[in-house]
């Protein structure tokens, strides 16, 4: 077993911090798997599949949500017989644009990265957004092709690819295979031999990086940070330096790959610390650590809170659930910093909670975790984007919700927008760009990655990538088009507001804002299907869609006409009035009810045909 790598203090000199940066599933988890097991920290039998993909969820869909890290030792020999001990520290990033922010702060925390492509598949659209952001970040990129062992993988033809992208020469790329362990010792040799060692001032006051920050039921908060002064040790007190909280660190630690107790971390070191709180909102990515007394002034870099970007009502299907859901929703935020949530009331589904997410990979995998693991059953309202009104007066409003939308008249509408970029065979180009103007995108450019495959650059409102964007590009493209997105400010746009209204009242649930332009389409689509989901009632049921109170489209549902004069035959037309005017009457108070007596099911159906496909994939 390890023993180099459980001695506190390394030399910096003998240290090397990396990261991986790949596509999705390109084969991150698995190359660290065979890393782990390549430098000996787990031993063959108690190796599992993406060992460092430690939620169920992550392992199901293969995808990597939270940052993990591990302290990994290797031995180099060199030329002359002898060997130098070396301290890595592998850490492993979330893929998902959703998780930019995350994937950012991981790259701090090293000097160097893995780029790896997979050999049958060539760079894709995440592989450069996050090659980017290495290199903003002067991180020293070790380009890797994966997967050699395939039949498919072309290596000769993606190395010149890489090449061209990086700058350096095709056979400056290394060829491994994560599945057979195929040149993984030579890229941790390489990994020593070019990625610097870190550096910083063993005798400043510390300054440690929280670059991951996760929830323990048995230990309350878990922080991963990378200490770039100083040294952190047990049963100081810390300061974090964008809440001015104070705490005791309670343990100080590795992790390799299980948590184990330090009696510290010095300059260049990454581990974990333990400090009692029970909220990941403590102790916040991102943010500096240093010692309570005579720490440090200056903070690392700037800190920033993380923002939802897309917006959902989430509603029990069962109004009983409700105060799970409330518990639910505070647990997944001890772990989440980024989840935000506050009580809402619909008159169509009942009481639930506005949700924020990061985006919506963040929000159908807290969808997903809230059915799964706390057995509830929820039905989401369609997800939004945040807009903000400039009215008339001056005064400025941000609007979360549809229902916020303000009634009075408005000067300046604001929409987010991103820039995008969608890397695809060449053959695509039309029919992308097709999808891309229909959504309001604007081309800022393209450019030829090799003969046959092509980088497009988009700028779209985000609002209209929120519903099925990824889906219809992935079908007009046969699967073969990638794509990647970053925030990228806002835009003034011609938006409105769309009620749809059911026997003249407006249902809050299906609200949208949409483009003036789109308004109409919206309304259609809408009326359209609730004619079809609700069933006749007694009276004749109008469904109309509406800007303000100008009426956009309209269809009726018509009414079952209960014929109450057909046991009264012949006779006395008295009779026949007073029974025709006890039917109106009826109807009368129905509709001074004014609930149209919808069965649940017609808004659940409603509303999840249009969520984006985020019902289908269920549970
Ligand atoms: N043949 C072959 N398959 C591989 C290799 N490496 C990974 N795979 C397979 O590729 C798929 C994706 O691998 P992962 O390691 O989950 O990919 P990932 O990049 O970690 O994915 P995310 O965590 O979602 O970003 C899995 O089915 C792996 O078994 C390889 O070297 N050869």
């Amino acid at each position: 077993m390890p023993t180099f790598a459980d001695t506190t203090f390394t030399d910096p000199a003998r240290i090397r911090n990396f990261c991986i940066i790949a596509h999705i599933d390109h084969g991150k988890s698995t190359l660290a798997d065979r890393m782990l097991q390549l430098t000996g920290v787990v031993e063959e039998r108690a190796m599992r599949a993406q060992y460092l993909d430690r939620m169920d969820i992550e392992r199901e869909r293969g995808i990597t949500i939270k940052a993990q890290n591990v302290r990994l030792p290797w031995t180099v020999t060199d030329a002359d017989g002898s060997s130098t001990d070396y301290v890595l520290h592998l850490i492993d990033t979330p893929g998902h644009v959703d998780f930019t922010y995350e994937v950012s702060r991981a790259l701090e925390a090293c000097e160097g990265a893995v780029l790896l492509v997979d050999a049958a598949q060539g760079i894709e659209a995440q592989t450069l957004a996050n090659l980017y952001l290495a290199m903003e970040n002067d991180l020293t990129i070790i380009p890797v092709l994966n997967k050699i062992d395939l039949p498919a993988a072309d290596p000769d033809r993606y190395a010149a690819e890489i090449a061209h992208i990086i700058g350096c020469e095709a056979d400056d790329v290394l060829r491994v295979s994560g599945k057979t362990g195929a040149g993984v010792g030579a890229l941790l040799d390489k990994v020593i031999d070019e990625i610097p060692a870190p550096t910083g001032d063993a005798d400043a006051p510390a300054r440690a990086m929280i670059f991951d920050s996760v929830y323990d039921t048995y230990r309350g908060v878990v922080t991963y940070v990378r200490v770039v002064d100083g040294r952190v040790v047990p049963r100081e007190k810390v300061l974090m330096m964008s809440t001015g909280a104070t705490h005791e660190l309670l343990e100080v630690g590795i992790v390799s790959p299980e948590p184990k107790p330090s009696k510290g971390l010095g300059v260049g070191e990454v581990g974990y610390l333990i400090t009692g709180v029970k909220d990941v909102r403590q102790s916040k990515v991102g943010d500096t650590v240093t010692t309570a007394r005579n720490g440090a002034e200056q903070a690392l870099t700037g800190y920033r809170e993380p923002r939802p970007m897309v917006y959902s009502g989430l509603y029990p299907v069962d109004g009983s659930d409700y105060p799970v859901l409330r518990e639910a929703l505070e647990k997944l935020q001890l772990n989440d910093a980024a989840l935000t949530f506050e009580p809402e009331t619909s008159v169509a589904l009942g009481f639930g909670f506005r949700c924020g997410f990061l985006g919506l990979l963040h929000m159908e995998i807290t969808r997903e975790r809230l059915e799964r693991e706390f057995d509830l059953d929820l039905i989401s309202t369609a997800p939004n984007v945040v807009y903000r009104v400039i009215m008339e007066d001056g005064a400025e409003i941000t609007v979360t919700n549809p229902s916020d939308w303000p009634a009075g008249k408005a000067k300046h509408i604001y929409e987010p927008i991103v820039k995008m970029t969608i890397i695809a065979p060449s053959e695509f180009v039309g029919t992308i760009m097709e999808l891309c103007q229909a959504r309001r995108g604007e081309l800022g450019g393209m450019d030829y990655l090799s003969e046959t495959r092509v980088e497009l650059r988009y700028t779209l409102p985000m609002a209209e990538i929120i519903f099925d964007f990824f889906d219809a590009l992935k079908s007009r493209t046969r699967g073969y088009a990638s794509l990647d997105y970053e925030e990228a400010g806002e835009q003034e746009a011609d938006l409105v507001k769309v009620d749809i209204l059911l026997q003249g009242e407006a249902v809050d649930a299906f609200s949208a804002i949409v483009h003036r332009d789109g308004a109409y389409t919206y309304g259609n689509k809408m009326a359209t299907k609730l004619k079809e989901l609700i069933p006749r009632q007694q009276y004749e049921v109008p469904i109309q869609a509406a800007i303000g109170s100008k009426i956009i489209a309209r269809e009726n549902i018509r009414a079952i006409r209960k014929d109450v004069l057909a046991k009264c035959y012949g006779g006395d037309i008295s009779r026949k009035r007073k029974l025709l005017e006890k039917q109106k009457e009826g109807k009368k108070r129905m509709k001074t009810i004014g609930r149209v007596d919808v069965p649940q099911e017609a808004f659940v159906a409603a509303l999840s045909t249009d969520a984006g496909g985020d019902k289908s994939k269920g549970k």
